[in-house]
């Protein structure tokens, strides 16, 4: 079937008895630059609170086996759920990736034009993916694990830079990721960790600071931050939220340890939720991933301040 809807006109969709789905959408030139899209059929009965929902798998911006189809055991969850809820469609992202020529299952080649990226090159696939969206889902919640939450929060800064025809989310949803990737190759001696980073950002760690600094650099920004982590994360430490967090807070967030709808939801809020269960678990079993979800899409934690979205 075919439908005209603005930002993806004509393309095809299958459909279940609760949603549509436009999967394989091309957004940009390389074969990663795919995303599925998922729209409700029961959409919110208050279409000006309506909101998109934007996940960046993760996978050490290197694995072929994470990619947007790992968020399907979350979104089958959040499709089930008998409750109204606010969100208009939700949207899985895939991005160029950092060689892997050492993959057990699928190595990279050096002329897979797809798999031998570095910074910034995925986060520009992101920005595109972004943009390609922004007259449907001009209204979103980003979401990331792990890089992709690395992602999601350094696209946020550059997007509120005021990069034209893209607004920036109205709030971030970050799990088990990572913030400071000095800190997490000095904790981590596995040579895995060295390797992936210098796969994603260069030998110049120099670059990994300035990509770090990045991830937190949300001065001007209203939306809200939410960002969850586990105490059995076998793979990221809870160190890397827990000073995105404390660089929030310096930055003027204020943190809060409920939903903001307790206090004044006028944005700038960070908290930190705490979860038990291991770093991929979160979207393999897809139960932490869609209650997050539904935690940040509760209207409370979308700041109500028209501001919020310029
Ligand atoms: N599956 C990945 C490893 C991975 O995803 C990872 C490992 C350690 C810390 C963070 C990771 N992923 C973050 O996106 C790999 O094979 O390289």
């Amino acid at each position: 079937m075919t439908e005209q809807i603005s930002c993806f006109p004509s393309a095809e969709y299958h459909e279940s008895s609760s949603a549509r789905y436009w999967n394989d959408v091309p957004y940009g030139s390389t074969r990663l630059n795919l995303l599925d899209i998922c729209v409700p059929k029961r959409q919110p009965e208050d279409a000006s609170q309506a909101i998109w929902l934007v996940y960046i798998h993760g996978g050490a911006w290197r694995d072929p086996l994470i990619d947007r189809k790992s968020f399907k055991t979350a979104l089958d969850m959040l499709l089930e759920d008998d409750q109204p809820h606010n969100i208009a469609g939700f949207v899985s992202v895939d991005y160029r990736l950092s060689p892997y020529p050492s993959h057990p299952i699928l190595p990279s080649s050096p002329s897979d034009d797809s798999r031998n990226s570095q910074h910034p090159e995925h986060l520009d696939d992101i920005l595109g993916a972004l943009l390609f969206l922004s007259t449907e889902a001009g209204r979103y919640i980003l979401c990331g694990h792990s890089c992709g939450a690395t992602l999601a929060m350094q696209a946020t800064a550059l997007l509120n830079g005021g990069r034209r025809g893209t607004r920036p989310p109205v709030a971030l949803l970050g799990m088990e990721g990572i913030y400071d990737l000095n800190a997490l190759v000095a904790k981590h001696s596995h040579p895995a960790y060295r390797e992936f980073i210098t796969g994603a950002f260069g030998e110049d760690e120099g670059t990994w600071i300035t990509a770090s600094q990045l991830c937190c650099e949300l001065q001007k920004w209203q939306g809200n931050a939410l960002l969850i982590h586990s105490i059995n994360d076998e793979l990221v430490d809870m160190q890397q939220t827990d000073s995105a967090v404390e660089k929030l807070v310096i930055q003027g967030f204020t943190r809060t340890t409920a939903a903001p709808s307790s206090v004044k939801n006028d944005g700038r809020r960070v908290s930190k939720i705490v979860i038990d269960c291991m770093h991929d678990e979160v979207w393999e079993q897809g139960t932490e991933l869609a209650k997050a979800i539904r935690s940040v899409t509760d209207e409370s934690w979308i700041p109500n301040t028209s501001s919020a979205t310029c």
